[in-house]
């Protein structure tokens, strides 16, 4: 996407604050990108830019090699059979079976019989509802319906599925199941997917990388696990603290004080197996400095396990300060808070 901007019409006329305020965005094939943001932020509106549902005032919108903003009505139509999309209220056919609503989009594309009911049978047991097939969606439970949702996205095999907050009105256990599910697609078929949230967890669990969206600009953007180490946006830094929604964590200038004549205070960040291995301990032990743990987080990013330590050191200042340096060469990051 380049230079998308979007004003909304208000009778007829384009007029009021920009939604989308020259945005340019790469999603590269086949990666998972997550566009988080609060509400009104323009993340629907620049979701929806991508397979044109939204058309933008000005800016260009290319997928997979296609100019998608200079087609007419009837290629574009062509083109977004590339492009799956699901929603957060999973917007199914609710007088059609499970397997009628799968078959809709197939049927649209005039595919023949025999094709519809081995294809819709397929997707059936990819999501696993082979139990559910001749149900109606009302008798469905939210995580049911969205994978309804997910495999009637998928029937014409796009190489993109746009998730419109589609984990936004289920229960957590429900959510990671159907995160589970959409990073499962994406490793199996290789399909881009694009999702807008509101809640970091779920850029965390599957996106490789993320936007973050604030007044209709892009306030920044990378791999997930450098945007979440390091924030540089205060929006972003909000969404990080809230997800971690732990009160009791404390900032780390709270520490300061811990510090005396013959200690230092240092945060340790750890990113990929350095995590699990007993680095701390070897280097310290072996530099002969004692250490006391005053704070910390382990956790994984998508497959990427990291950690954050504040960790006091006692000892000699000149084998306090050799430690140091043995922990950088060990791959941590270590940052002297004190
Ligand atoms: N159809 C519309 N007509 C006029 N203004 C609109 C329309 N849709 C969205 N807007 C405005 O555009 C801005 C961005 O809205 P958008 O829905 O893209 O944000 P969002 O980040 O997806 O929010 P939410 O999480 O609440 O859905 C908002 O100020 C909103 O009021």
């Amino acid at each position: 996407m380049e230079h998308i901007s979007k004003q909304y019409d208000a009778r007829g006329k384009a007029s009021g604050p920009l939604a989308l305020d020259d945005v340019s965005l790469t999603v590269a094939d086949g990666e998972i990108f997550g566009i988080i943001g609060h509400s009104g932020a323009g993340k629907s509106t620049l979701l929806r830019s991508i397979n044109l549902l939204e058309r933008p005032t000005s800016g260009t919108v290319t997928v997979d090699g296609v100019e998608l903003t200079k087609l007419t009505q009837g290629g574009l139509q062509q083109q977004r059979r590339k492009i799956g999309m699901i929603f957060q209220h999973f917007n199914l056919l609710s007088s059609a079976t499970v397997f009628d609503n799968i078959a809709f989009p197939l049927q649209l594309a005039h595919t023949t019989k025999e094709k519809v009911q081995a294809k819709v049978d397929d997707l059936i047991r990819l999501v696993g509802l082979e139990e559910h097939r001749d149900k109606y969606p009302a008798q469905l439970s939210g995580g049911q319906k969205q994978r309804v949702g997910i495999a009637r996205a998928l029937a014409n095999d796009p190489k993109v599925l746009l998730c419109d907050e589609a984990t936004s009105a289920l229960d957590p256990q429900t959510t990671n199941a159907i995160l589970d599910l959409l990073l499962d697609i994406n490793r199996k078929f290789g399909i881009t997917i694009v999702l807008i949230t509101h809640e970091m967890h779920v850029i965390q669990a599957i996106c490789d990388r993320v936007a973050v969206i604030h007044a209709g600009a892009i306030a920044e953007q990378g791999k997930v696990i450098d945007v979440f180490l390091k924030p540089e946006h205060p929006v972003t830094r909000e969404f990080i603290l809230e997800e971690r929604n732990d009160a009791e964590l404390q900032p780390w200038a709270a520490f300061k004080t811990q510090a005396t004549e013959h200690s230092r205070v240092v945060k340790i960040n750890y990113l990929g197996d350095v995590t699990y291995a007993p680095v701390l301990h070897q280097v310290l032990t072996a530099a002969g400095v004692g250490f006391a743990i005053l704070q910390g987080t382990i956790s994984r990013m998508k497959d990427v396990p990291y950690g954050q330590l504040v960790v006091r050191l006692d000892g000699e200042k000149t084998a306090v300060e050799q430690s140091l340096l043995s922990l950088r060469d060990k791959g941590l990051e270590v940052e002297v808070i004190a």
